[in-house]
């Protein structure tokens, strides 16, 4: 079976679907006898009911169960020879390990094992041996496995474009021309969901999925260099690699809002994964606060920081984001920890507790959270009193030693710590906590973390693996949490570039700090736009490390005109345009919401969206959407309107225009009036 040319390729193409159609109707046979079986079981139990003792039952319930689970897992099966049968494989690299004949490895999305000839005719590219297939071109090569690396010559590479069981092209690489398939994906028009990459799976992306030792992995990518999907396949390929220990309901991602979540929603399911959890950071916030407190978003603290100036609010948010903050709430509670707890000798009846045990108890619990040991404390005394008198307590004795503990620590609350902080600081102006209990968003994970560490929270231990996305847009403090409940491997990604609030981001460096043991991947090839794209972006945030994929199209356009209701009509036009095109997705994307909501009110068309704060879904077509909606997202067309000097003009603003024009794949187009931003005309 050596599959030499062409024409042995499309016939060896012939055998495997015909193969998968045979592999199908077997699973469909087993289905229907499990079906059969548990019915009749049911059945039997039903009419036998009443002759059966308990443990009869429990034992044919278990049997049930066990049906009905192998049941699901043949459905399962179903579902991906079904996609294989689509698209059986993508790639192919014959190999010769030293000292054998060369055979051919077909490469696919999941494996595919022949029981007739009991051969695997298809690798899941996740496979160990598969890894040669990003890894190497022709000549020396090898691979790890858990007995040791296998080392040999590829003889052979091709790779393969099927779909709806037809061959579209096959390419033989006896040079590099990796990147032709690549070229060929990366023009094509978005889809409203992002897919995923695994034929195209390049040598550096391929390290970080495959990494096994990392328990933090960090990775630093530029726009569009493909952070996102990576961490989604190495998602995939750690659920495949640990597959006995790790589920995917093991997996948490947080990620920065709904319309994300949604449009990720696809990777995994396509690569045969279920779906993982997702949880935003602002809900895992009212998870973990007293639901007493009402909470500033994110969302909201970057719209009230580009709606207006207010240097105080800055600056509370600027030091808050700080590593200094963080170090300086890990001196107050050592302050808490010697100096609150007041002892005095304690009366029981005639018995008295001496200060000196009191403060030794309360020392030799020094691992349990603070707030937590005073029960711990009581109940030595209770102890200490039973034993002096040699009698029982009453149950008076008992509540009033429980109530007299706490009772020596200066403060009950966790909230009055954290204004007691502030005091201790120096700085009581820089918390602004209202009477109605009203937190600022830079508050919410400050006093998160004084809980966590006071009380102790145990919320996510199920966790075992934690995905962070834009990592640049949370805070030390946010990592001091996320570190702390989540003891679990973690994959932590972003760019500083795309920091929605240039006061409170964080770069790799500042995370590494937190995680003093991860490993940090940067990534400097851009995927997502053409070199025009991406060379105007640079002109908004410079960044001489870029490396744009070698793609062009058409150069970016800036054009102004008279007043707004001209920009819009022209907008009008564009989108007229665009819906006659090929196109697939044209983002309209604004600084703020309040500018997406106008345009989208003077624009209303059939077929246009606004995607706002609450939307859950990404949908084809036109969306209007603010910059901070639109991070993560991608458009084939994006236009930017409004550049002009009055809307972008603080560093905020600044970032925001970089994130709206590096969602653009393919065409981008800014429209003004009045004077352009100064961020384009330097
Ligand atoms: N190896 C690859 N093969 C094909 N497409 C790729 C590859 N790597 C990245 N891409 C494509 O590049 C685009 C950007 O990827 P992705 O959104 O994961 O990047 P990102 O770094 O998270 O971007 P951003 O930070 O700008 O949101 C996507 O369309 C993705 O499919």
């Amino acid at each position: 079976m050596m599959n030499v040319t062409e024409q042995e390729e499309k016939e060896y193409l012939e055998e495997i679907k015909e193969q998968l159609t045979l592999a199908i109707r077997r699973v469909d046979d087993a289905v229907r006898q499990f079906s059969d079986e548990l019915r009749q079981k049911k059945q039997y139990i039903h009419e036998h009911q009443s002759g059966m003792d308990e443990a009869d039952m429990v034992a044919a319930g278990q049997s049930i169960n066990r049906m009905a689970f192998t049941g699901e897992g043949a459905v399962a099966r179903k579902r991906k020879l079904l996609k294989l049968g689509q698209s059986p494989y993508f790639g192919r690299i014959d190999f010769a390990a030293r000292g054998q004949a060369a055979a051919p490895v077909y490469i696919g999305v999941h494996s595919f094992f022949d029981e007739q000839q009991r051969l695997n005719r298809i690798y899941d590219w996740r496979a160990p041996i598969s890894s040669m297939f990003y890894d190497f071109e022709l000549g020396d090569a090898f691979y790890a496995t858990p007995s040791g690396r296998i080392q040999g010559q590829i003889e052979r590479k091709r790779q393969y474009k099927i779909r709806d069981g037809r061959m579209e092209f096959m390419l033989e690489n006896d040079v590099n021309i990796h990147d032709d398939v690549l070229q060929r994906e990366l023009a094509k028009s978005s889809d409203d969901k992002m897919r995923n990459i695994v034929a195209t799976i390049q040598r550096d992306q391929n390290a970080v999925i495959r990494n096994e030792d990392a328990s933090v992995m960090v990775i630093q990518g530029v726009a569009g260099s493909g952070k996102t999907s990576i961490a989604l396949h190495r998602i995939a390929f750690l659920l495949y690699r640990y597959r006995e220990t790790i589920a995917a309901k093991d997996v948490l991602i947080i990620s920065p809002n709904k319309v994300f979540a949604d449009y990720i929603s696809n990777v995994l399911p396509e690569l045969g994964e279920e779906h993982i959890p997702e949880l935003g950071m602002d809900e895992l916030a009212a998870d973990l606060l007293d639901p007493r407190f009402r909470f500033q978003t994110f969302f909201e603290q970057v719209t009230a920081l580009l709606e207006h100036h207010d240097a105080a609010f800055i600056e509370r948010i600027r030091f808050k984001s700080s590593f200094e903050f963080l170090s300086q709430l890990n001196q107050y509670l050592i302050y808490v920890e010697n100096t609150y707890f007041t002892v005095k000798e304690l009366r029981v009846g005639s018995t008295v507790v001496p200060a000196p045990f009191l403060l030794a108890r309360f020392k030799a619990y020094h691992r349990v959270p603070l707030l937590k040991r005073f029960p711990l404390v009581a109940n030595d005394v209770r102890d200490f009193v039973r034993d002096a008198t040699r009698r029982k307590l009453t149950g008076q004795e008992k509540s009033s030693i429980g109530e007299a503990i706490p009772r020596m620590f200066r403060f009950q609350q966790v909230p009055e710590l954290y204004r007691d902080f502030y005091r201790w600081l120096g700085k009581p102006e820089l918390l602004k906590l209202d009477q109605r209990q009203y937190l600022e968003y830079a508050d919410v994970f400050a006093l998160i973390y004084l809980r966590l560490r006071l009380e102790g929270i145990t919320a996510y231990e199920h966790v075992k693996h934690l995905l962070v996305d834009e990592m640049q847009d949370y805070t030390p403090v946010q990592y001091a949490v996320l570190s702390r409940l989540f003891t679990c491997r973690k994959t932590i990604l972003g760019d500083v570039s795309q920091m929605v609030n240039p006061y409170s981001s964080s770069s790799a460096e500042t995370i590494e700090r937190v995680f003093p043991q991860a490993d940090v991947v940067k990534l400097f090839r851009s995927y997502r736009s053409t070199v025009e794209i991406t060379a105007f972006a640079q002109r908004i945030t410079p960044n001489p490390n870029i490396l744009p994929l070698d793609r062009h199209g058409r150069e970016p356009v800036v054009a102004r005109y008279a007043g707004p209701a001209e920009e819009l009509a022209a907008i009008r036009g564009m989108i007229a345009e665009f819906q006659r095109s090929a196109s697939h997705s044209l983002g309209i994307i604004c600084k703020t919401l309040r500018q997406a909501e106008q345009a989208y009110q003077a624009l209303q068309a059939p077929g246009v969206h606004l995607l706002t704060a609450e939307s859950t879904t990404f949908k084809e077509g036109v969306i209007i959407t603010s910059a901070h909606l639109a991070k993560g997202l991608e458009f084939d067309e994006v236009i930017v309107p409004f550049a002009s000097a009055r809307t972008y003009k603080t560093d905020v603003d600044r970032s925001m225009l970089y994130v709206a024009c590096t969602r653009a794949m393919h065409q981008l187009t800014l429209t003004y009036s009045g004077e352009l931003t100064s961020f384009l005309t330097a």
